[in-house]
């Protein structure tokens, strides 16, 4: 496929546009935007201070947060996760014959979305679709992006001669959940085999985890126009999302499960949505639950929240209750998932029609400019962002 027969169409979300924006886009170039970790000791208290940038958190404070990343040396897993995702895709768009190169920029931390932004323009590319490493709505997994690509453009003077369109939150994209259904399908063939006579339906609970957020986000992420109940789209999609996976990883057969947290932070007395994981797993005894099948169906990829907060502490939480506790993988560079991203883009730039774009629940194909007020932070208040429609 050739992009060249394509028009240049200005920024997708032109101002006024609508929620899906089905006109061909000649983009040329991938940015894939991620969150950025420490590579080093050295580096985990300025990655620390980028994070928390703006919010007065004193070093002290963020040695206490650092523990997780100190126990792996300061190396965040999340790099070399990117790392491999910008080969895979690059290797994916090669082999449909699509010629848009793969920019890695992040929001914290080396390569920084700035200086990739810079490089790029340098390199005379124009038009960027964006592929954020995070699938759901809400202000840290798409606004605080959308947010810091317009803060990004400003910073390098690029604003106005680089636009930056975003894919839509891909949350029930068949590629993102495909794997998550293969995993719990494999996580509840190995606890059959591991223990003769398992009655799936009574014995085993599936607990879906996502990143907590305050309640107050959760409460405003998705559109203005909201209607998902107090807990906002964010969980509405998760929920809907580990229904899917549900139905079509166990043939039908009625095996409990829920959706909890983890990974809290910020002080106890802010709100944040519940239940967190290790409550979740200290409930199930009690109820007779023998072994216990974790989905970290919040996070694309194994980062530190994964590794630290589940095959650590969650995983223990299992052992201390005398519970078998086994962790599906995330899509990480799952061929699906990989191949999913390419299409997501594809549709993009193809200018498809909305009902011929895959979506596994009812509440997508989610939009692909974002709707006034979408995921709004009313602690840290309005910022301007790209890839939406402003208020
Ligand atoms: C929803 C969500 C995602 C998923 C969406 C996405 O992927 O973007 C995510 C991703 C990540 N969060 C990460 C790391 C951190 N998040 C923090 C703080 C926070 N995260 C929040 C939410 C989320 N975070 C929130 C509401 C806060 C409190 C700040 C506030 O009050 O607004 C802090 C500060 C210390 C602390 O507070 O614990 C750190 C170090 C890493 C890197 C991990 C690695 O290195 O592998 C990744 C991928
Ligand atoms: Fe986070």
């Amino acid at each position: 496929m050739t992009l060249e027969s394509l028009v240049p169409a200005a920024s997708a979300a032109a101002a006024s546009g609508p929620e899906h924006v089905t006109v061909p886009v000649a983009y040329d170039g991938i940015l894939l935007a991620s969150f950025g970790g420490p590579e080093g000791q050295d580096d985990v208290i300025p990655f620390l201070r980028n994070v928390t940038r703006g919010r007065g958190i004193p070093d002290e404070r963020l040695e206490e947060v650092a523990h997780h990343y100190r126990a792996f040396g300061g190396v965040s897993p999340i790099n070399a996760q990117n790392r491999m995702l910008k080969a895979a895709l690059e290797a994916e768009l090669a082999s449909r014959d699509i010629d848009l190169p793969v920019l890695w920029g992040n929001r914290n931390w080396d390569p920084y979305l700035r200086d990739t932004l810079r490089g790029a323009h340098e390199q005379g590319h124009r038009s960027l679709i964006a592929i954020a490493t995070s699938a759901y709505s809400s202000y840290s997994s798409c606004r605080q992006y959308r947010e810091d690509f317009a803060a990004a453009l400003e910073e390098t003077g690029l604003a106005g001669s680089l636009t930056i369109d975003k894919v839509r939150q891909f949350f029930d994209h068949p590629g993102f959940v495909q794997p998550f259904i293969d995993g719990v399908f494999s996580a509840l063939e190995e606890l059959r085999q591991q223990l003769p006579g398992l009655d799936v339906t009574r014995d085993v609970e599936v607990l879906f985890t996502t990143h907590s957020i305050p309640s107050a986000d959760a409460e405003r992420s998705g559109p203005a126009s909201r209607g998902f109940g107090p807990e906002g789209a964010y969980a509405a999609q998760h929920k809907a999302v580990a229904e899917v996976v549900m139905a079509a990883a166990t043939a039908g057969a009625d095996i409990p499960w829920q959706l909890v947290y983890q990974s809290r932070s910020g002080p106890p007395s802010q709100p944040w949505l519940e239940p967190d994981i290790n409550d979740a797993i200290a409930e199930l005894p009690a109820r007779g639950v023998k072994a216990v099948v974790i989905v970290p169906l919040g996070f694309v990829s194994d980062h530190m929240e994964v590794l630290w907060d589940l095959d650590n502490e969650a995983l223990a939480s299992c052992a201390e209750h005398g519970l078998i506790g086994v962790r599906v993988p995330t899509p990480g560079v799952d061929p699906a998932y990989v191949s999913g991203l390419v299409d997501l883009v594809l549709e993009r730039v193809q200018g498809t029609a909305v009902d011929d774009r895959p979506a596994l629940t009812a509440l997508g194909p989610w939009y692909d400019v974002c709707r006034p007020g979408c995921c709004e932070n009313v602690r840290l208040g309005f910022k301007p962002a790209v890839a939406g429609i402003a208020p």
